[in-house]
């Protein structure tokens, strides 16, 4: 998990993009120097790294491993990530994710650093991502989609109340918990937006046509539209069972990918799908962003309403 995504070598859809154009934006972190080297509510039951005892290896990510652990004291459950990584990098999402409190997004109980590693004590996801998920099933019915769409929409308008763009929305950045419900996690692509343009970092395959290529679409965005086009890409994802927006065997590289998001003149909207599916699909992979819908009128949409 890593602000710029060039790393991300291990999954061919997710390849990052050319040079960022930053405009408008504040970075959410303090400088490296100025980040405390434990940040744990002085009432949360984790003080230390010690108070929790490692279980099973959870996953690996691109910078770090996210282990189940075990409260020695409490017996309470917490994944825990460790990342080791360039702590002005990481620390922006230290700080967004300690700000979030939300049933839509996964929790952040405490920040740990150490001279070369990050630890955050995290909210456990005890069902993996959404794209494990889809690895084991390959597609989801309307219906869940519609729950899921729902939530992603419902964490996404309280990181707009904070003023947070997510920028990096995808199957791997949704989590599961017991109870089957998804939630919004890695905030290692976000910004707090004050206006204008936002940056670039992010996964190409899921990033909209004015985050790849700003200057045809226009800079004065400033990104929440991005997190709409994501969910589309998302939601039919999971409607699929396949990345939707490259044909089936073609090579998924950088220029594919830019000529499937920019160029191509509309997304293929399944026909199988119910006229409230396709029209949401529409609404978020409209590829003009001033057009798109917004989180608000999604929220309303007869195909993510809650029921
Ligand atoms: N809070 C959590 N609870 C349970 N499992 C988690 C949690 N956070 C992450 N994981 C699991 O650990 C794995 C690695 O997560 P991590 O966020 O480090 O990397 P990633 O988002 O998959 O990839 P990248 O590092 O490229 O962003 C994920 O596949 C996820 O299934």
């Amino acid at each position: 998990m890593s602000l710029v995504r060039e790393r991300r070598h291990q999954n061919p859809l997710t390849l990052s993009i050319p040079p960022p154009h930053y405009h408008g934006i504040i970075p959410i972190a303090p400088s490296p120097s100025s980040f405390s080297s434990s940040s744990s509510d002085s009432s949360s039951p984790i003080q230390t790294l010690n108070d929790l005892e490692k279980l099973t290896i959870l996953g690996q990510g691109t910078d770090g491993t996210v282990y189940k652990t075990r409260h020695r004291r409490t017996t309470a459950l917490y994944a825990l990530k460790l990342i080791r990584s360039d702590l002005s990098i990481t620390t922006l999402e230290a700080d967004i994710l300690k700000r979030i409190e939300s049933s839509f997004i996964v929790k952040c109980y405490a920040v740990f650093a150490d001279s070369s590693d990050l630890c955050f004590v995290m909210e456990l996801m005890e069902k993996g991502s959404l794209q494990d998920a889809l690895l084991a099933r390959h597609v989801f019915p309307e219906q869940v989609i519609s729950t899921l769409a729902n939530r992603i929409l419902q964490g996404l308008r309280h990181l707009q109340e904070m003023r947070i763009v997510h920028g990096d929305i995808k199957p791997s950045n949704l989590l599961i918990n017991e109870n089957g419900e998804v939630k919004i996690a890695d905030f290692g692509a976000s910004r707090v937006v004050t206006g204008g343009d936002y940056g670039s970092s992010g996964t190409c395959a899921y990033m909209s046509p004015e985050r790849v290529d700003p200057e045809k679409w226009g800079f004065e965005e400033v990104g929440f539209a991005g997190d709409v086009w994501s969910l589309g890409v998302v939601v039919l994802e999971c409607y699929l069972g396949r990345y939707p927006l490259t044909k089936v065997g073609d090579k998924p590289d950088w220029a594919a990918l830019v000529c499937a998001i920019c160029c191509n003149e509309e997304v293929e909207n399944p026909v199988s799908g119910s006229l409230e599916f396709r029209d949401f699909v529409g609404r978020c992979l409209e590829k003009d962003w001033r057009k798109r819908g917004t989180v608000k009128e999604l929220l309303h949409h007869p195909f993510a309403k809650n029921r």
